[in-house]
């Protein structure tokens, strides 16, 4: 079975190939944001990702409404996912708490800011129902992920992370670690390949650092329907350039597609 691409507003992102390819954007202020948006999006990623745990001025919903208008703009239609990664789970620390963070997600959401919600799947059960909610209500691709910035869980670990995500209503179930050796690669691979076929939803992976940039690039291959490349900045180790995705990504999908 072919696994399945994220579809966003009626469109499989990509064009249904996988990977579909996302550069994320970091900037601190409004105006680098804006700027930031408007190159990487000129480097023709499949979509973008907002970290917004990078922005400095998270405590004013006001003011990450205002940034979110301008990087819509600035985007050139490409979808956008808004993504807070927790300090916990590898991101910036912020000076808001886990429900004004889903207020957020709600004020974005709401006036159509946004295409693609990231949400940890440990976080609070609250909030995480919150969210939930907010994407079924704006129709949504809601991604319950889970980032491991140490290790690399054993097998089981790894699988029922897929799993709960997906019990979780995750209508994408994201995994990202931090492989010790090589095996560890192989196996989230392994672990990635049989989520695909074993779960009816789209999953995507990553094993970060110098290890694993091999996996940013196969990744689709083992059924990730979706890899992190740099536009401007790394938001993740071991991030390599758009163009230098791409070129990969085609190659294997040209030698495999005969
Ligand atoms: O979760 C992920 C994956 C990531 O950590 C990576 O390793 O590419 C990068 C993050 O920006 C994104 O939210």
């Amino acid at each position: 079975m072919q696994p399945s691409p994220i579809v966003v507003r009626g469109h499989p992102l990509a064009g249904g190939r996988l990977p579909a390819v996302c550069a994320p954007l970091v900037a601190r202020d409004a105006d680098a944001l804006e700027a930031e948006a408007r190159t990487v999006a000129a480097l023709q990623p499949d979509l973008l990702e907002w970290r917004v745990d990078f922005f400095t001025g998270l405590a004013d919903a006001q003011a990450v409404v205002a940034a979110g208008r301008r990087v819509r703009a600035a985007a050139q239609g490409l979808p956008i996912l808004f993504t807070r990664r927790s300090h916990r789970e590898g991101g910036q620390s912020i000076p808001i708490g886990e429900a004004e963070v889903a207020g957020l997600y709600e004020a974005l959401a709401s006036q159509g800011l946004v295409d693609l919600l990231d949400w940890e799947m440990s976080g609070p059960e609250a909030e995480l129902a919150r969210v939930r909610a907010l994407a079924r209500a704006r129709g949504l691709p809601l991604v319950l992920s889970f980032h491991d910035f140490h290790r690399t869980p054993d097998d089981a670990a790894l699988r029922e992370r897929f799993a709960h995500a997906h019990a979780l209503g995750a209508d994408v179930a994201k995994v990202a670690v931090m492989p010790q050796s090589l095996e560890d690669v192989h196996r989230l691979l392994g672990a990635t390949l049989r989520a695909s076929r074993e779960l009816p939803i789209p999953v995507i992976s990553m094993a970060m650092g110098e290890l694993g940039a091999v996996s940013r690039v196969c990744g689709g291959v083992f059924g990730s329907a979706l890899t992190f490349a740099v536009g401007g900045a790394a938001s993740a180790p071991g991030q390599m350039p758009i163009a230098d995705v791409r070129a990969a990504v085609a190659a294997l999908q040209r030698a495999s597609s005969g």
